[in-house]
């Protein structure tokens, strides 16, 4: 049966990166016999430029009935300096998408290669092994809660406000698609939050324990505070298997792991929703990175988390976790040859990473 992947470029280096990405899709396809239907939409600041919309209503009929979205990247400074009002979703497409498929679980692999452990900016045998996923709360929390806005307010000055707000439903949910991703691997659990000092922290806490207990005894479950978190990832990122996290501190904390892995331009991400009736489940598969406007358009950005992000696509998109491991068996030879991005210390362009990549599948 046909599978469907839309694939939204967005802005900046996200075309770049998706295009590199698609192309190792392509490859295996015509291999394997997967047969993948591309089709392809604008989204964030081009889709404005073009709709006055960051996406549009018929672009997000076609990415809920797609197997799959890749997804590039949006914004720039075009667009991020547009004085906009209404709620999130009507600012930025990538919101709207992960809000409307219902894309709570967002998980974030951090795992350097080995020929890439001397170009961390973490000493090598601090980082040599790490293997650890941070499950981010993608629907909820201070990025999406109300009110907010920015109001003159009685003391006669203008004050600028969000909400933190969780649900004890959308802490459950998290919780239990991390919990079970934690019994899949090395059954332990690290749930972060800020509990000392916000009320939703302590909500979160309670819940993730309870769920815990409850349902997963099996898993050693332990808390940090999101500072502590943040000490603790660069100290001995080691120790950890997976990490739970809300909306906001799971945004911070990938992009700082980033650097274990040399690189933001290395970190995939597959945000999954809850199975639908027919069994198949909503995923959106995007590089952790934003559009990088100040090395798009040069064919210097990294696509390996574009292309990582494909694998995760091939395991929970179209069932092909044997594939998803081909593709990061390819990436690890291309990076044992050297051939890497400058961002990796290398002098390859994106067109030269991605051929060598898909000249390491043909050679698996
Ligand atoms: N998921 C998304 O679509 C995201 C979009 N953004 C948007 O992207 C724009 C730029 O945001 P920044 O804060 O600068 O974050 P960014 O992630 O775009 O870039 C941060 C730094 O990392 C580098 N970098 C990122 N990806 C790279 C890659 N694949 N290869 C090599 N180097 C790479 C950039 O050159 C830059 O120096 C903003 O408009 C922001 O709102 C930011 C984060 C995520
Ligand atoms: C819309 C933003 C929250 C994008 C971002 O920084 C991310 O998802 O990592
Ligand atoms: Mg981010």
């Amino acid at each position: 049966m046909t599978k469907h992947v839309l694939v939204l470029g967005g802005d900046g280096i996200g075309p770049e990166v998706t295009a590199a990405a698609e192309a190792v899709l392509r490859t295996l396809d015509e291999r394997h016999g997967l047969a993948i239907a591309f089709e392809h939409a604008l989204v964030g600041g081009a889709c404005f430029d073009a709709t006055g919309q960051f996406i549009t209503d018929d672009t997000m009929r076609r990415a809920k009935a797609a197997d799959a979205v890749l997804f590039g990247s949006e914004g720039g400074p075009k667009w991020d300096s547009l004085e906009l009002t209404g709620p999130p979703e009507a600012r930025s497409g990538l919101t709207r998408l992960r809000r409307e498929l219902e894309l709570f679980a967002n998980l974030r692999p951090i795992r350097p290669f080995d020929a890439m452990l001397s170009h961390s900016t973490l000493k090598p045998e601090v980082v040599k092994g790490v293997d650890f996923i941070i499950v981010r709360e993608l629907c909820s929390g201070i990025y999406f809660g109300e009110p907010r806005g920015i109001e003159r307010k009685s003391d006669g000055l203008l004050h600028g406000f969000d909400t933190q707000d969780y649900s004890e439903p959308e802490i459950e949910r998290i919780a239990h698609a991390a919990f079970a991703l934690a019994r899949s691997r090395r059954k332990k659990l690290t749930s972060v939050d800020k509990a000392n000092v916000m009320e939703s922290g302590i909500l979160w806490r309670r819940t993730v324990t309870r769920i815990g207990e409850r349902h997963y005894p099996e898993v050693r479950l332990d808390h940090l505070y999101v500072d502590n978190a943040a000490m603790q990832i660069i100290r001995d990122p080691r120790q950890f298997d997976v990490i739970v996290t809300d909306n906001l501190f799971g945004d911070i904390l990938s992009d700082g792991s980033a650097m274990i892995t040399g690189s933001l331009g290395m970190l995939p991400s597959a945000a999954l929703g809850a199975p639908r009736e027919d069994g198949r489940r909503p995923g959106l598969y995007e590089p952790v990175h934003g559009s990088a406007p100040d090395i798009a358009g040069k064919g210097l950005a990294n696509p390996l988390g574009a292309i990582l992000s494909a694998a995760l696509l091939l395991t929970h998109g179209l069932g092909r976790p044997d594939l998803a491991g081909l593709v990061e068996k390819a990436v690890g030879r291309a990076l044992d040859d050297g051939v890497c991005t400058p961002d990796l210390g290398g002098r390859a362009g994106t067109s030269q990473v991605t051929a060598a990549v898909i000249e390491a599948l043909g050679q698996i």
